[in-house]
Formats: C-alpha cells, sequence, structure tokens
C-alpha cells in the first residue's frame, strides 16, 4: 500500500482550481510504490498523477520537476509537470510537497525483448541530448562520494567474502573515476535508476520514463550501464542477453554515437552501475529508514551482477 497521505475528492476540488486543469473528477490511489503517495487524478480536462512527496523537500524538488518539463517540452516521453497559475511545479498540499504530471499510456515491460530494449535505448540517448542544455544542477547523490561514505557504514554486516569483493570493487573504482579516460566521459543530467519499473509501454510502444527522483548530474555511460543491467540480464543470474545487449546499445548508438572514450570505460562501468545498486540495496537493509515500511530489495542479485561483470566480458558498446 503505498498511500502515506490520503487525498479525497473533496480535498482537491479547492486546492485544484489554481491549475488549469477544470474540475476534478475523481482520485483513486495507486497501491505501488514506495517512496511517495500517488493518486490517478482525472479532471474534465483528462488523467494526470498526483504525488505528494514524502521525503524530498520543496527546495530538493525543482531540480527533478524542471528537468521533466524541459524534456516534456523537447519532446522526450516523459510525464509533464503541469504549472500552477504562478508557474510553480511544486505547491503544499496537506503541508507537503506535491504536483500534477501527465498520465502516462500503458504498463511496465516486466519480460523486456530486444524490440523493447530497443525503444529504451534510442529514448535514452534522445533524453541525454535534450537535458545537455537544462540549467539545473545537482550531483548523482548515489555516485562516488556516497559509496565512500556507504561503504563503511555496510561493511561490519558482510561476511569475509562480500568484504572483500566491497573493499576491491571500490578500490578499483575510485581508480577508474580517476583516470583519463573518464574525464574525457560525456557528463549531463541522467536518469540513474531506469529499471523496467519506471518505464512505461503501450504494446512494443515506449509512452515515458518516469520516477526521476534519483536523476542527477553523471555520465551519460553510467546511465547505459544501470539501465544495461537491469533490462538486459537473465534475472536469476544476471547474466547479460547478447540480443538484448545489442539492440539497446545500437539504438542508443544510432541516436547519440558513442565515443571511444566510452568504449573504453564499458566494461568497468557496468561494475559501477551493479555496485551502486549493491551498497544501496546493502545499505536500505543494514541501514534502515527510521519509518521504513517495506521489504528492502535483495542485495545479493547486485552482487551476482558484479561478480559476473567482473568475470566475463559484455558486449562491446559499439
Ligand atoms: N506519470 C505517470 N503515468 C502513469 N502512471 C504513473 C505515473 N507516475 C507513476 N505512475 C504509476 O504509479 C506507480 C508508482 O510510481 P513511482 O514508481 O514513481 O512511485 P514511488 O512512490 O516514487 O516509488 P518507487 O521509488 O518505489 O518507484 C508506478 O508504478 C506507475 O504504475
Ligand atoms: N531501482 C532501485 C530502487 C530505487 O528505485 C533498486 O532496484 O534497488
Amino acid at each position: 500500500m503505498a498511500v502515506f497521505t490520503p487525498v479525497s475528492l473533496d480535498d482537491v476540488s479547492q486546492w485544484i482550481t489554481q491549475f488549469p486543469l477544470g474540475k476534478p473528477v475523481a482520485i483513486k490511489g495507486i497501491a505501488s510504490g514506495i517512496e511517495n503517495s500517488n493518486f490517478f487524478l482525472t479532471t474534465e480536462r483528462g488523467e494526470y498523477v498526483l504525488t505528494i512527496f514524502e521525503n524530498l523537500s520543496f527546495e530538493q524538488l525543482p531540480f527533478y520537476l524542471n528537468l521533466m518539463r524541459h524534456l516534456a517540452d523537447r519532446g522526450v516521453a516523459v510525464p509533464a509537470p503541469i504549472a500552477n497559475a504562478d508557474g510553480q511545479l511544486v505547491v503544499p498540499l496537506h503541508g507537503k510537497p506535491a504536483s500534477i504530471v501527465t498520465k502516462l499510456v500503458g504498463k511496465s515491460q516486466m519480460d523486456p525483448q530486444p524490440v523493447h530494449c530497443a525503444e529504451v535505448g534510442a529514448m535514452l540517448a534522445k533524453m541525454h541530448v535534450a537535458a545537455l542544455d537544462y540549467t539545473g544542477t545537482q550531483p548523482n547523490l548515489r555516485g562516488l562520494d556516497w559509496w565512500n561514505w556507504a561503504t563503511p557504514q555496510v561493511l561490519p554486516f558482510l561476511s569475509d567474502a562480500e568484504a572483500h569483493l566491497l573493499r576491491a570493487e571500490m578500490h578499483f573504482q575510485e581508480a577508474f573515476y580517476g583516470c583519463d579516460t573518464y574525464k574525457q566521459l560525456q557528463q549531463g543530467p541522467v536518469h540513474a535508476d531506469l529499471f523496467r519499473n519506471n518505464v512505461m509501454f503501450d504494446g512494443d510502444k515506449l509512452t515515458g520514463f518516469f520516477d526521476f527522483y534519483f536523476a542527477g548530474c553523471d555520465s551519460w555511460l553510467f546511465d547505459v550501464a544501470v539501465t544495461v543491467n537491469d533490462w538486459c540480464i537473465d534475472l536469476d543470474t544476471g547474466v547479460l542477453d547478447t540480443a538484448r545487449v545489442r539492440a539497446m546499445l545500437d539504438a542508443y548508438h544510432a541516436v547519440r554515437p558513442f565515443t571511444e572514450a566510452e568504449q573504453t570505460a564499458w566494461q568497468p562501468m557496468l561494475r559501477a552501475g551493479a555496485l551502486r545498486f549493491w551498497l544501496s540495496r546493502l545499505y536500505d537493509l543494514h541501514q534502515p529508514r527510521e519509518a521504513e515500511m517495506l521489504t528492502p530489495h535483495d542485495p545479493t542479485h547486485f552482487e551476482r551482477i558484479l561478480r559476473e561483470r567482473i568475470a566475463v566480458a559484455a558486449p562491446a558498446l559499439y
């Protein structure tokens, strides 16, 4: 159940007059999602998603919502945030920050085929290019600095073999992030959490990326690695499926050609993408936030992926 702050039609009838959306007709809580309270909101003008943010603040949210607005304005398939009469995308509701965005058609594709991976690859490249002139700045808050901070927090809970892997991989990634090739990688706003459950499909057609709340500025290649590590694997083993990897990378490359530096950095970056989620899942498991309500994701999934990426070279970028 993911409605932490209930909202009724009565609650929104006055509140919504600040938006150019006409009268509200229906509101329905969305059960999935673990971070925020989400609702499908139907008004005279159409269908929208209303989100009440349970953890992010009024100061933090503009980076994400302005980025989504920027992308939507440039034809990238993302929910378009709706501004109120004062041009604000984030406004209080029941004392918490809230926003309204357009509703994407379709559902998540949890058993992706090469055709879906190609759609994701092409839209990801389009998104990277479209975000280049976005003026908001924020680092990836789950980047190398966070890994360095989180590592000592989780080490006491790990077996010797896990601790050895984590220390060795942190050492490897520190060296990689410091090398000349890494410094040549194109950086810009990235989604950084583009898993299967954060993309909507209508049949085989991609209708949108959503859940931008881990977005930040990082290398484009990191975004590609995170996405490949979720969309193009056998979920039981973490082994890459060459047909899906090729479909995603070729479609990306056709929109925004990969560079030589990216080709060189590809194998270590896939390891970085696996380490990031191994570490965050370990952290959420061993250091849960107060009031955490749901079972954390399984860290061993990403430990397996990391070991696999170390042992077996992935298909080349191009
Ligand atoms: N713009 C949208 N259009 C259609 N459906 C949406 C939209 N935004 C969210 N949803 C639906 O709401 C669900 C929850 O959204 P979301 O994943 O963003 O929630 P969350 O609380 O931020 O959770 P989590 O961090 O677990 O992903 C999604 O799985 C999706 O079904
Ligand atoms: N995609 C993340 C959860 C945060 O959205 C994970 O699978 O660990």
